[in-house]
């Protein structure tokens, strides 16, 4: 397990990680890089700093954040009851992986998560036969699920079920669907038996279903939540927990979720509204809305009312229309509104490789300002809107900030409850004041800072220490930002 810890201005080397760095096409890598060595951020960091985080930013993008987070259902059971009944089921699910219990912890700041270390890097090495996964496949597996046979492109040409393979990720999608050897770019998830053989994953009539591979021995080990205590735990990366309480909706209010599937923020909304009130969740795709009112019955809140509504257009200009006959809605309908906006989502981790254009990768901030602009309609004044995004850049996150600052008067910036995060990153002419009060969640560590803190490990979970522990699960999670408004 790597555990060397950089000096300031040090770079990152590459034998310290696992995987390569991601892999991005070029002019989408000079946008970032742009991004990260812009004009306010070096003046207050330096260039040398500055390049460093860009170069830890791109390995840490490739590599899985050191701890699962699920966020316990505590409108159902208490925290205590609910991380006993896990340790159980994980008990059994990891007794084959790992000796004794795998630790979980609460967390200080945010009171209905639970945290999970990812084991790993492990020393599994790669001795068998050959299967070839898409890189989302992939990046699943990095994060503790088995191989769902739709996501194989490649397996030996007499493979079995029951049969050792080693399962690859290709990075770059150049493995064509069927082949049975693959010499392009890939890197190596970990050993597992087939339950599949060749030619039930790829001749079969009907369009293939289930695990065709189960993992046995992962690079990073991490429990498969497949089913697992489905009312009582919901699989939900740490910051995205965190924008529930950002947003402090109240038993009894009415709140608004513009882009809502497949529900995870929504049904944290109702959770800890107790059920009281209403949460409107509108989601453009008709297929995901289903997903929404699944995860609404699953956790048991019934004040969800989910919607297939292209949120642009949920301001309706008729007064005689009641708000609760669904959407279009009259404008100051809602106590609070949450634009968790359509973004890059170059925050995600782990992602080996992006193939996005730079075209596609800047089309999100005139869709987010649109959104923003209903966002604010329909908030009452008083109101609370929180907008927040699982990206990187500055055009989707502080950009957007300075923009609806100046396009709309009525809005302030609010301080944020929990703040676990960094603060705004500068480089969009935000004031030191103002970066204070967003929340932005970047994987790369920062040196010299004025805490002097130590820097967590770039790979493996740090020693026992529950508050290193912590201080590593707020700092190694995917790339997010959080900003919280009040309309008056
Ligand atoms: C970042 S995801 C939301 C994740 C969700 N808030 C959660 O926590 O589970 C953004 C969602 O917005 C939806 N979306 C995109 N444009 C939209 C629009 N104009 N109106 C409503 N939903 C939209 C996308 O289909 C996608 O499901």
């Amino acid at each position: 397990m790597a555990r060397l810890i950089l000096g300031p201005g040090q770079h990152v080397p590459e034998e310290m990680f696992v995987f390569p760095k991601i892999t991005l096409r070029p002019d989408v890598h000079q946008y970032l890089r742009n991004v990260f060595q812009n004009k306010e951020l070096v003046a207050a960091v330096g260039q040398v700093e500055a390049e460093r985080r860009f170069e830890e930013l791109l390995y840490r993008l490739s590599h899985p954040p050191s701890f699962t987070c699920v966020r316990a259902s505590t409108h159902l059971a208490p925290l205590n009851t609910i991380r006993e009944r896990l340790l159980e089921e994980l008990r059994e699910q990891m007794s084959c992986h790992y000796p004794g219990d795998i630790p979980i912890l609460s967390h200080t700041h945010v009171p209905d998560v639970l945290l999970l270390p990812v084991i790993g890097p492990r020393p599994a090495l790669p001795q068998n036969p050959e299967v070839i996964v898409g890189a989302l496949c992939g990046n699943a597996v990095l994060r503790g699920a088995h191989v769902f046979a739709p996501g194989i492109l490649s397996t030996p040409k007499y493979m079995k079920a029951g049969d050792l393979v080693s399962v690859f990720s290709d990075i770059e999608g150049k493995c064509t669907r069927g082949s049975k050897d693959f010499q392009g770019k890939k890197v190596f998830l970990g050993n597992g038996i087939a339950k599949m053989g060749r030619s039930d994953i790829f001749c079969s009539d009907e369009p293939v279903k289930g695990v065709g591979v189960r993992m046995v021995e992962p690079v990073y080990l991490s429990p498969s939540f497949d089913n697992l205590l489905p009312s009582l735990v919901f699989l939900q990366n740490l910051p995205s927990v965190v924008v529930g309480h950002v947003l402090g909706s109240q038993p009894g209010e009415r709140v608004l979720d513009m882009c809502a599937a497949p529900g995870g923020k929504t049904s944290h909304i109702a959770a800890l509204m107790k059920g009281q009130g209403e949460v409107i969740a509108l989601e453009k795709i008709r297929s995901k809305v289903e997903r929404i009112r699944q995860n609404a019955q699953a956790l048991q809140l019934d004040c969800i009312k989910a919607y297939c509504f292209n949120s642009i257009q949920a301001v309706c200009s008729d007064h005689a229309q009641k708000p609760d006959e669904g959407p279009p809605f009259p404008a100051e309908s809602f106590d609070r509104v949450l634009l968790d906006a359509p973004c890059s989502g170059l925050g995600q981790r782990p992602n080996m490789g992006c193939s996005w254009s730079l075209r596609e990768i800047t089309s999100y901030q005139p869709l987010q300002r649109k959104l923003f602009h209903t966002a604010v309609q329909l908030l009452k004044k008083g109101g609370v809107l929180v907008y927040s995004t699982c990206t990187v850049t500055l055009a989707e996150n502080e950009e957007q900030v300075a923009w609806a600052l100046d396009t709309f008067p009525c809005l302030s910036l609010q301080p944020q409850e929990p703040h676990i995060g960094g603060e705004g990153m500068p480089g969009a002419g935000l004031s030191p004041e103002q970066l204070r009060l967003l929340q932005r969640f970047s994987p790369v560590q920062e040196r010299g800072g004025a805490t002097g803190a130590p820097a967590v490990p770039l790979t493996g979970v740090a020693g026992g220490d529950p508050a290193r522990l912590l201080q590593q699960a707020n700092a190694d999670t995917i790339g997010f930002f959080i900003a919280k408004f009040l309309k008056t």
